[in-house]
């Protein structure tokens, strides 16, 4: 194994361009992307050092990210932890940090360190991608926080980011996962201009996605990570009544090929 080892799981490219910035940061470390852990039924880290990358959902951790943390067993090398979350702008509003301490608890594991990072967000059913010079300064503050993160992780310090005292998200990301997550493929729909080019059924990080005749349908699998709606090429993928009128999102440094091969081989 390489000393460090980063898992990480993006559904729009911010997470995984966290994810390579560091990884050219750090010596003999690799990248490995938590789809394609799906199959395993327990994994065994013989690393030093161990990172997490994800993305927030609901004020806290994406369910199959959970998922993956309570496979994991830790060889005694390992002596460094953290964790890193995108999001759109609630760092504050947060309970994903307290969440993974937990999780990496329950696995006899202590997460020595967490991060927030605010990029731009996917939850187009709520708000609009801002416009682009807005856009560029919000990813730019995300680099120069980036880099402040990496010179962290490389001295291993000890530090968590605040996410304020508002317990309560912690009960909207349970009813969120609970009451309104699995009937979430209902309201996928696709429009006529859809060329039938499948790349909705291939950046699923589930495959939860079939096309029937051209057409995608959405199973009951779904994580609502909105990849297949934002990578969809001819936009034709929609999501509820009020992504018709609103941008479509993917980090700039990001390509939809590396988004693929992130996914299920
Ligand atoms: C289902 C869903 C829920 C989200 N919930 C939040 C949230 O509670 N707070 C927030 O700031 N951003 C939220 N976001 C935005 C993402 O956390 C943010 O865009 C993230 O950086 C996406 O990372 P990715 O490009 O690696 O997938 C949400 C996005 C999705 C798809």
């Amino acid at each position: 194994m390489p000393k460090t080892i980063i898992y990480y799981f993006s559904a729009t490219g911010n997470s995984k361009h966290v994810a390579n910035v560091l990884a050219s940061n750090i010596e003999d470390c690799r990248l490995c992307p938590i789809p394609h852990t799906a199959q395993e039924e327990s994994i065994y880290i013989d690393a030093d050092m161990v990172g997490l990358v994800i993305p927030t959902h609901y004020f806290g951790v994406p369910p199959l990210v959970a998922a993956f943390i309570r496979k994991l067993k830790f060889a005694p090398s390992v002596n460094y932890v953290f964790a890193i979350i995108t999001s759109g702008s609630s760092q504050y509003l947060n309970s994903s940090l307290k969440q993974l301490k937990k999780l990496f608890f329950v696995q006899g594991q202590e997460l020595h360190a967490g991060y927030h990072v605010q990029m731009i967000s996917s939850y187009i059913p709520l708000s609009d991608i801002p416009a682009p010079e807005k856009l560029q300064q919000t990813l730019a503050a995300a680099d120069k926080k980036i880099e402040r993160m990496i010179h962290s992780i490389l001295i291993r310090k000890y530090h968590y980011d605040s996410e304020g005292m508002y317990t309560p998200l912690q009960g909207i990301n349970r009813y969120w996962q609970k009451h309104l997550l699995p009937s979430t493929y209902t309201k996928f729909s696709c429009r006529e201009s859809c060329t039938g080019c499948a790349t909705c059924a291939k950046v699923c990080p589930v495959k939860n996605i079939t096309m029937a005749g051209q057409r995608p349908q959405w199973r009951k699998d779904c994580q609502e990570c909105l990849a297949c709606l934002h990578l969809c090429p001819s936009e034709s993928i929609e999501f509820g009544k009020r992504t018709a009128a609103r941008q479509r999102y993917r980090h700039p440094q990001v390509t939809v090929k590396e988004l693929l091969i992130d996914r299920l081989p």
